[in-house]
């Protein structure tokens, strides 16, 4: 099932000085990022700053009108639009979902499922899906296929925090099993999980860049995005639990309760999370951090 890891190291796709032009503006221009595998890269920016536009050209599906974009030969991409044009509200079960975009065996089906703990979803029709459940599936159908590079844009998007706790879990957890390289976009700027190797902040052009800790330190993007009021918490998480899919909770001890905390029934997420920066000034909704701290 779990494909051969790549060597470390070996690039995937670079983009050089890579820029869109439409319309006689440029969309973003002067992108360069490189992705190896077993590595992730997040970009972050505000609305509008040009991160779907870049996953794009990172994937080839749009052509860089400057510079260029070189792919490892062979390459698959596994890629995670930020909208998919499917009508929730037609009759459509998961297992018609993983097929759609091509012929799947079952075996291989199943396995993509259950690796995001969604094989009990396989015949459940998509409209009755909750914001987590609908990702993980469509996450399950982009490494059903063993991409050498995933793409997510926005992957926890509609997912409550707690969702969005697991998501980033399970995508560290596909690149540990798998060693594919992630390129995981985030409009939501409050949390970058602390698996992410890179973080490039865009704006029309990439203003800062580095390691989590790092970018969010840096000058530039206090500039960028200090006006928002919000800043970036860089999320570790500690084990000391595990979300079973009926909502169940299995401690460390091996206990299983309804919820994270046993004895007050409060949810407790038990996780770390390392506050760089000062995000106090309430604008917006709460931080993840701050929500954590609400349930902590
Ligand atoms: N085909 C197009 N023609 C003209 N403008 C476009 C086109 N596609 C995107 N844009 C514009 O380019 C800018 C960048 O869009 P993009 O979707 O890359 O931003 P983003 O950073 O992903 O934003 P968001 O966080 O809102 O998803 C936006 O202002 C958008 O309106």
């Amino acid at each position: 099932m779990l494909m051969q890891p790549r060597p470390q190291e070996s690039v995937l796709v670079t983009l050089s000085g890579a820029g869109i032009r439409r319309q006689g503006r440029w969309l973003v221009r002067g992108v360069d990022l490189s992705i190896k595998a077993g590595e992730i890269v997040t970009l972050i920016g505000p609305n509008g700053a040009g991160k779907s536009t870049t996953a794009k050209m990172a994937t080839g599906i749009l052509k860089p009108d400057e510079g260029s974009l070189t792919a490892a030969a062979g390459l698959k991409i596994g890629y995670v639009p930020q909208r998919l044009s499917i009508d929730r509200t037609m009759p459509l079960t998961v297992e018609r979902l993983m097929r759609l975009t091509g012929p799947l065996d079952t075996a291989t089906l199943m396995a993509a499922l259950e690796q995001v703990q969604a094989g009990h979803l396989l015949k459940a029709e998509v409209q009755n899906l909750s914001g987590g459940e609908f990702q993980r599936v469509l996450l399950a159908r982009a490494v059903a296929r063993k991409p050498d590079l995933l793409v997510l844009d926005e992957p926890v998007q509609g997912v409550d925090f707690a969702g969005e706790v697991a998501l980033y879990d399970l995508i560290g957890t596909i690149r540990d099993k798998t060693g594919c390289g992630i390129l995981l976009i985030s409009h939501d700027l409050h949390m970058v999980m602390a698996a992410t190797d890179t973080v490039i902040c865009l704006n029309g052009h990439v203003c800062c860049r580095g390691t989590p800790a790092a970018v969010s330190q840096s000058d530039d993007y206090r500039r960028l995005f200090g006006d928002v009021g919000r800043g970036l918490a860089v999320y570790n998480h500690q084990h000391d639990h595990t979300h079973l899919p009926d909502g169940r909770v299995r401690h460390l001890d091996g206990s299983v309760t309804d919820h994270c905390h046993p004895d007050d029934g409060h949810h407790h997420h038990g996780h770390d999370h390392q506050h760089d920066h000062d995000y106090a000034h309430g604008h917006g909704k709460p931080t993840g951090a701050e929500r954590a701290a609400d349930h902590a």
